[in-house]
């Protein structure tokens, strides 16, 4: 793995990548040589050959977002022609599963990668919310989209409008995330979940996520053809075949991949 400062990459022997936030002491606030680290990061996790991706911060915070210090005299210029922020967007396109595992405060950018996540779990005392409006400012990493199609409007507005914070308890109501588990835990709970992934039929996994996030994106009918398509698809395969042996044969399947 290549050495990053701000943050760090790990791939263990099942195939787990593991991206950690590197800056503790400021909170793992977001600025531009994380966002190009984390990009390069994402790009060498999918060539490892990585089968999910856990994304968590060190220290107190997951990150309490941008870096302010770093924003605070860009010009809408600077912002605008270097498309800044852009890059993080990379996180939404990645192949194999995301999950996010949530330790402390997830503010404003932070809040708003870790919505990017295919799934989201975090310890009871994380906290979430999007402060940019006390700051002059709006999210700008998908925050208002992302969020408004996972709570809806009312909630939305309430969140975006007030900057306030929720714990993890209301954020798994509202449906921001789908786990809650002891604070410490969050990291090792989402290594059980990857690894139950990595040890699933890659094909299947992949077709899986492309038809969940094909949900928000596209109508219903739409939705229903692609997600047979592709289940028509998977019977070309021999992890099908394997699968549903091991099931008659009352074994565990053995996929090609896992
Ligand atoms: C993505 C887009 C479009 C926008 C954004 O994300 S804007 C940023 C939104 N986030 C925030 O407004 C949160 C800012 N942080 C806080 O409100 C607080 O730090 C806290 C509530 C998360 C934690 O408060 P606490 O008192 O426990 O800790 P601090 O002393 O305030 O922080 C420790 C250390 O980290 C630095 N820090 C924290 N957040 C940021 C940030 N977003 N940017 C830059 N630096 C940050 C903080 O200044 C302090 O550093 P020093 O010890 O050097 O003062």
């Amino acid at each position: 793995m290549a050495h990053y400062d701000t943050l760090s990459l790990t791939v263990d022997d099942d195939r787990i990548a593991q991206l950690t936030l590197d800056r503790p002491e400021a909170l793992n606030a977001l600025n531009s040589a994380m966002m190009a680290e984390f990009a390069a990061a994402l790009v060498e996790a999918t060539q490892s050959g990585a089968r999910a991706l856990i994304l968590t911060g060190k220290g107190r915070a997951f990150a309490a977002g941008a870096d302010i210090a770093e924003m605070r005299d860009r010009t809408f210029g600077s912002m605008s022609d270097a498309n800044h922020l852009a890059l993080w967007e990379r996180l939404a396109d990645l192949p194999i599963p995301t999950i996010g595992a949530i330790n402390g405060f997830a503010l404003g950018g932070g809040c708003e990668i870790a919505m990017m996540c295919d799934i989201l779990i975090a310890g009871e005392s994380a906290s979430f919310g999007l402060p940019e409006i006390t700051l002059g400012i709006i999210p700008g990493i998908g925050g208002t989209q992302r969020l408004t199609r996972i709570v809806g409007k009312a909630q939305a507005m309430d969140l975006i409008l007030t900057g306030r914070r929720i714990d993890a308890d209301e954020a798994r109501r509202l449906g921001l995330i789908s786990r809650v588990v002891v604070d410490g835990e969050v990291v090792e709970q989402a290594q059980v979940i990857a690894r139950q992934i990595a040890g699933s039929s890659a094909r299947a996994v992949r077709a899986a996520k492309e038809c969940v996030l094909r949900a928000d994106q596209s109508s219903l009918s739409e939705g229903l053809l692609f997600e047979r398509r592709w289940f028509h698809s998977l019977f070309a395969f021999d992890d099908q075949t394997e699968g549903m042996t091991a099931f008659l044969e009352k074994r565990p399947a053995r996929f090609a991949d896992a």
